[in-house]
């Protein structure tokens, strides 16, 4: 283990590549996400912010560079030791279990967590606990009153809360949300900004995120990713105002 000073970047890329057999998706990626910030990366259609994630996630090993959470290298570990390690991810399409309750799906990501550290399940007092931490987390993400609701009879947005309870239960420090607030109407999207502010307070967020007003609202800083390289990293107000950014992504887009 090493050191975590306050320096210490919650997540560091330093020259990270990726390709998939002739085709450089990623080419030399430095990025430093501080601890606490939200940050959003943005980027036209096949910039490579999914393939981004992958990486940090641990879907795909890196071709090339390093990868540290928390000052310890997790390039090409397994999802399932990148989560251990603190990091937690939602997904574009929604990774939920339809057919089991809200308060059920909850409760699989908080007995997950402590099944490995703690093995909590033999006593009745380490089933109240978790029962106690997945209410907790439903009443975070405002589903309450869908606790004993089937996950599949969700609105589209309340499914996504559910997908970003999911990621609380872990109890990762550095939290990825992948297109968040896509497909939401406008006042949808205000909503889960606003949730994902809440639930994000304390924790370091990395979003992708195609809603400026989204990025203005939430997000410290902004990565601007095109053809696999990372344009610019600066606030919200910077990267509206770059030149090179807007020809090259917002201008094409229409900044909100
Ligand atoms: N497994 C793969 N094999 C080959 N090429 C891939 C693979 N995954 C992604 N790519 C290519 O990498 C490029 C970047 O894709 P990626 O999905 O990361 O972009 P993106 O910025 O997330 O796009 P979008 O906003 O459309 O989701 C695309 O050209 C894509 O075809």
């Amino acid at each position: 283990m090493n050191e975590i000073t306050s320096q210490t970047p919650a997540l560091q890329l330093s020259d990270v590549s990726k390709s998939f057999g002739p085709i450089d998706v990623l080419q030399g990626l430095n990025l430093d996400i501080r601890p606490g910030e939200r940050h959003a990366v943005i980027g036209p259609n096949g910039a490579g912010k999914s393939t981004l994630f992958n990486l940090i996630s641990g879907m795909f090993a890196p071709s090339s560079g390093d990868i540290r959470l928390e000052g310890n290298s997790i390039g090409g570990l397994s999802p399932h030791l990148i989560n251990r390690a603190g990091l937690a991810r939602s997904f574009q399409i929604t990774n939920i279990f339809h057919r089991m309750t809200v308060f059920e799906n909850l409760r699989i990501g908080v007995m997950a967590r402590h099944q490995v550290r703690y093995g909590l399940f033999r006593s009745a007092a380490g089933m109240r606990r978790v029962n106690d931490e997945t209410a907790d987390v439903l009443n975070r993400v405002g589903l309450e009153a869908r606790a004993q609701s089937m996950a599949g009879d969700l609105t589209y947005s309340e499914q996504r809360a559910l997908e970003i309870g999911m990621t609380l239960t872990t109890g990762a420090d550095v939290i990825l949300l992948d297109e968040p607030t896509a497909g939401m109407s406008r006042e949808e999207t205000a909503k889960a900004a606003e949730l994902i502010r809440k639930v994000t307070e304390g924790k370091t967020l990395l979003m992708v995120e195609h809603d400026m007003s989204v990025v203005f609202s939430l997000c410290d800083r902004v990565s601007v990713l095109v053809y696999g390289r990372i344009l610019a990293t600066d606030t919200p107000e910077r990267i509206s105002a770059n030149r090179e950014v807007q020809e090259a992504y917002l201008g094409q887009e229409g900044a909100q």
